[in-house]
């Protein structure tokens, strides 16, 4: 690996079973070898169409599936499928649908010291000193730390949803689709938010996108997905400046707008 890698997927594959005719499973490949690598601070935009694999491989990379095959190393180390402690310390997703990632019977507060809890051995005023800091960081109150989710705006439950996936300082951050269920205002500032972020606290994002305007505004590189192989990997201006291909030219032509 060179100084700055800090993710290398190496080679990853996944299938699922479906249920074919005569109840005969057949097997979908949903991603087929896929390798890339994403440095220190860097953000990686995952593109292509609907069914191309980009929501299993997010999913893969965060840990909440297994591969079929294939490897993932964070630094030098192999990420192995259910070595979630490590993982989550590391890496953690945010996905589009924040009222549902949130659970409505817990506070706030409670759901972003669930990971102090289980992953550190801070005692309960420090526990409540980090989870204050953590939604300042993300332009919330302390004082949200008591509410409960449906209090709260669709703004700020992405922000809390945030301010969780920052709770122990993770490397890396894997949104799929995390920006768009916002109206275009809240997104543009939640995008802000996302930049700030990333700034103070050096990390690298993988995200799932539709919008060309979004990529174009946050992605260092893009990886472009296809029935599930990589069919480009290079920098977000190269991509959008001198890109013969038809399939990442419809990608790139879809009409959402940043707001
Ligand atoms: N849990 C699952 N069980 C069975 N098949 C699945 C599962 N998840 C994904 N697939 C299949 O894998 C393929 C890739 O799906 P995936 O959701 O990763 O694509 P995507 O590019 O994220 O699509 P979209 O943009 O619509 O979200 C599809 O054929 C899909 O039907």
């Amino acid at each position: 690996m060179t100084m700055t890698e800090l993710l290398r997927v190496s080679e990853l594959s996944k299938d699922y079973l479906h249920k074919g005719r005569w109840w005969t499973p057949k097997r979908i490949r949903a991603l087929k070898q896929v390798s890339f690598s994403l440095k220190s601070g860097e953000t990686l935009a995952i593109i292509g169409e609907t069914g191309s694999g980009k929501s299993s491989l997010a999913r893969l990379i965060a840990g909440a599936e297994s591969p079929t095959s294939g490897q993932i190393f964070l630094r030098d180390t192999e990420l192995k499928p259910r070595d979630y402690s490590y993982r989550c310390r590391h890496i953690r997703m945010v996905f589009q649908d924040s009222e549902a990632s949130l659970n409505p019977h817990l506070t706030i507060g409670r759901q972003l010291e669930e990971p102090l809890l289980f992953n550190t051995s801070l005692n309960a005023s420090q526990r409540r000193e980090a989870v204050a800091e953590a939604l300042k960081k993300v332009g919330l109150l302390p004082e949200h730390a008591v509410f409960h989710c449906h209090m709260m705006s669709m703004g700020q439950k992405q922000r809390a949803c945030i301010a969780r996936a920052i709770m122990l300082n993770p490397d890396i951050i894997v949104a799929d689709e995390a920006l768009a269920a916002l109206d275009s205002s809240i997104r543009a500032q939640i995008i802000n938010l996302l930049l700030d972020l990333q700034r103070d606290m050096n990390m690298s994002y993988i995200f799932v996108s539709h919008s060309p305007e979004i990529i174009r505004h946050m992605a260092d590189r893009i990886l472009v997905l296809r029935d599930g192989e990589v069919i480009a990997n290079a920098p977000t201006e190269e991509i959008f400046e001198n890109n013969p291909d038809s399939y990442i030219q419809s990608l790139l032509q879809q009409t959402y707008t940043l707001g």
